[in-house]
């Protein structure tokens, strides 16, 4: 009986389902506790899946297309994480300062009141977790060292608490909620997201995920009213926001 139960599927009807549909494939046989088909599962040859999809990469955001995360990027050592604030940093110094984060937002085109209103509100929440003290910043200083301090809830966990990129989790976003596309999402389900999302009581951690999902569908959906998973790959190494300066810079 008990032989029956673990059985695993036959390993040859795994490669006609797509990759994200793979995944989800993995995520469910892990909470049926078979721990046959995982194995099978992550020591597969399958070019179009991320080796190690549960181990978070520090400095890459990988996926299946992108496995040694955006080419020619210059990480300078730091985490995912650090990357995608260090946009922001203007001057270099380590510190993102409200006024930066206000002027790396008008650069990647987003407008006045909008920029104004987010840049104050990131300030606010994130400045104190990333204090090298307990004294905190009257300038609200963000420091990029301690950015991982100002993880919040209620976001898709991609990040890790250390700032690093958790494959699986960003493949996740699609498997789960791109139910029109299998690589994109629309602004309905985003929304649906950000609800399946949030934890308990976590007011601080809704209004944030809001907020950055908001702000990056407004930046990056394509004309169609998508946003690519390419796009939000990019969002996440920050490498995005450099391609958005630049084409706004050149247009
Ligand atoms: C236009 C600008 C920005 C966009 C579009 C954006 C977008 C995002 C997105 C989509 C996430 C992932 C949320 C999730 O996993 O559900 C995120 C996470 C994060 N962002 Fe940004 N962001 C922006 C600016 C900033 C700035 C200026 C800072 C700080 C200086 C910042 C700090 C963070 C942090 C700490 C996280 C991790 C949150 C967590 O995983 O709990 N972001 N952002
Ligand atoms: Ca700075």
């Amino acid at each position: 009986m008990t032989a029956l139960l673990v059985r695993p599927r036959p390993i040859a009807r795994l490669p006609t389902l797509r990759s994200h549909h793979r995944l989800a494939f993995l995520q469910r046989s892990y909470k049926l506790g078979s721990t046959l088909r995982v194995t099978a599962m992550s020591s597969s040859s399958d070019p179009s899946m991320v080796p190690k999809p549960y181990l978070a990469r520090a400095m890459a955001a990988v996926d299946p297309s992108h496995p040694e995360g955006t080419s020619g990027r210059d990480t300078r050592g730091m985490s995912v994480l650090q990357q995608h604030v260090a946009f922001f940093d203007r001057n270099g110094d380590g510190i993102v300062y409200p006024w930066e984060t206000f002027q790396g937002m008008r650069a990647i085109g987003l407008g006045l009141p909008v920029s104004l209103v987010t840049s104050l509100f990131i300030n606010l929440v994130m400045s104190y977790p990333t204090q090298p003290s307990w004294i905190p910043s009257p300038l609200l200083s963000i420091h990029i060292k301690n950015i991982h301090k100002g993880k919040h809830g209620s976001d898709s966990e991609t990040y890790d608490t250390e700032g690093r990129f958790d494959p699986s989790k960003f493949d996740a976003i699609f498997s789960k909620f791109g139910r029109t596309h299998p690589n994109a999402l629309t602004e309905d389900e985003i929304s649906t997201m950000l609800k399946s999302n949030r934890n308990m009581y976590d007011f601080v951690g809704w209004a944030a995920a809001t907020l950055e999902w908001n702000i990056l569908y407004k930046v990056g959906k394509d004309k169609e009213g998508l946003l690519q998973r390419e796009t939000v790959r990019g969002a996440f190494d920050g490498s995005l926001f450099e391609r958005l300066q630049d084409s706004k810079k050149s247009s």
